[in-house]
C-alpha cells in the first residue's frame, strides 16, 4: 500500500531515541516515523474514542493533530475520556486534549477547532488533514465525515462504541464508504446514544486502538488497511468478527474514480480494454481487440474480469464508473475506466471495428 504522507526531514538523535521501538519495525523504521512527524491528522470529538485516539497518535508521533469538538468536558465522561482529567471538568475539549497531549510530547503541534463539525465547515476543516479519525457519536456527524472525505477523494478511519460493543473499519471514495453500511440513518430516537445505553471504557480504548493502528498503517504504508471490511467487537463475549463491505455500485455521490483518457489510452495501449456497454452497441463499433462484458453480467460476479491491468469503457463513462466501483469495492486496485467512453475514444481518433 502506498503511504498516505511523504517523509519529513531527517530525525534527531533525540527523536531516534523517542521513537526508537518504531525505528525497531521493519514496516515503519526511519522513513516511517519521518512520515509519522510530516503527517496532519484531524480527530472528530475528543470522546470516548478521540481520548485514547489522541494520545496514540501523539505518542506514535503524528507530528500535527487536529481535533474538533465544541464540547465541555464533564464528570461523567472521565470514566472513558482518559484524556481529560478531574481538573478538566468544564474545561473546552480541545483545550483539555491539547494541554494533554503537550505533556505527553511538547513537539506535537494540536490545532484546536473549538467547533461544531456542520455541512458549512466540513470541508474546510478536513482540508488540511492528510488523514481523518472519525470519533464522533452522530449518525449526522458521520455522514457529514463522509461526504466531506468522500468529495476530496480521500480516506478515512471510523470507529463506534455502545455498551459493550464496538465497530471500526477504513472508508475510501474508492471503495466502500459509512453510507454502504448505513446508506440511510435510522429514525431518531431508535438508536440510544451512550448517554441513555452506558458504555465500557475498555471499549473505546480498544476500538480506538484499532482506529490508531490502522491510522499509522495508511500514513506509513505498512500492511494492508481496514478497507472493505468492518470490525465487529463484542466484549462481552471477547470476540471480532470481520464482515465485508463492498461499495453499493447503485451508490451516487461524488468519486475520484481512477480514470485514463482517450489520448492516454491510444499512446499507452498495454492494458486490457473491456466494453460493459450491451450487445448490441458493440456491434455498432467496437475498440479492436477489446472485450465484452455487459455491466450486468460484471455486477453479478466481478471476478469474471480478466486479469489486469484493465480499462474499463462504456458509451460515454457512466456504466464503467459504476464498474470500477464495483471492481474496486472487491479490493483489486488494477483497474480504471475510460473517460468519455466509446465516444471520446472515437472524438480522440481511435480505431473502431
Ligand atoms: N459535529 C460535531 N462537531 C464537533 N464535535 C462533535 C460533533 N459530533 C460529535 N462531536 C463530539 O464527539 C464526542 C463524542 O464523544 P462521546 O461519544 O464519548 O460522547 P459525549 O458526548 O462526550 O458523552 P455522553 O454521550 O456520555 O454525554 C463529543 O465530545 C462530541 O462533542
Amino acid at each position: 500500500m502506498r503511504a498516505l504522507v511523504e517523509p519529513g526531514p531527517e530525525l534527531t538523535a533525540a527523536q531516534r531515541d523517542r521513537w526508537s521501538r518504531h525505528l525497531l519495525l521493519p514496516e515503519i523504521g526511519e522513513l516511517g516515523q519521518r512520515r509519522l512527524l510530516n503527517a496532519r491528522v484531524l480527530v472528530v470529538g475528543a470522546g470516548g474514542l478521540g481520548s485514547p485516539a489522541l494520545l496514540y497518535l501523539a505518542a506514535a508521533g503524528v507530528g500535527t493533530i487536529g481535533v474538533v469538538d465544541d464540547d465541555v468536558v464533564e464528570t461523567s465522561n472521565l470514566q472513558r475520556q482518559v484524556l481529560h482529567g478531574t481538573a478538566d471538568v468544564g474545561r473546552a475539549k480541545v483545550d483539555s486534549a491539547a494541554d494533554a497531549v503537550a505533556r505527553l510530547d511538547p513537539g506535537i503541534t494540536v490545532v484546536r477547532h473549538r467547533e461544531r463539525l456542520t455541512s458549512a465547515s466540513a470541508a474546510r476543516i478536513v482540508a488540511g488533514y492528510d488523514l481523518v479519525l472519525d470519533g464522533s457519536d452522530t449518525f449526522e456527524t458521520r455522514y457529514l465525515v463522509n461526504d466531506a472525505l468522500v468529495a476530496a477523494g480521500r480516506p478515512w478511519v471510523w470507529g463506534a462504541v455502545l455498551r459493550f460493543d464496538g465497530h471500526v473499519s477504513v472508508f475510501d471514495p474508492a471503495g466502500a464508504t459509512y453510507r454502504d453500511l448505513f446508506p440511510t440513518a435510522p429514525p431518531p430516537g431508535t438508536v440510544p446514544g451512550c448517554g441513555e445505553a452506558g458504555v465500557l471504557g475498555g471499549v473505546c480504548a480498544a476500538v480506538a486502538s484499532v482506529m490508531v493502528t490502522e491510522a499509522v498503517k495508511l500514513l506509513t504504508g505498512a500492511g494492508r488497511p481496514l478497507l472493505g471490511r468492518v470490525l465487529v467487537h463484542d466484549a462481552l463475549a471477547m470476540t471480532w468478527r470481520e464482515l465485508p463491505l463492498r461499495a453499493d455500485p447503485r451508490r451516487a455521490g461524488p468519486t475520484h474514480l481512477p480514470t485514463v483518457t482517450a489520448a492516454d489510452l491510444l499512446t499507452r495501449p498495454g492494458a486490457v480494454v473491456v466494453d460493459v456497454r450491451e450487445p448490441d452497441e458493440r456491434a455498432r463499433g467496437a475498440i479492436p481487440g477489446s472485450l465484452a462484458l455487459p455491466l450486468g453480467e460484471l455486477l453479478a460476479d466481478p471476478g469474471a474480469l480478466p486479469a489486469g491491468p484493465v480499462v474499463l469503457h462504456c458509451a460515454r463513462g457512466s456504466r464503467s464508473a459504476e464498474a470500477v466501483r464495483a471492481v474496486l469495492a472487491t479490493g483489486r486496485t488494477d483497474v480504471a475506466h475510460l473517460e468519455g467512453g466509446f465516444a471520446a475514444w472515437r472524438a480522440a481518433g481511435g480505431p473502431a471495428h
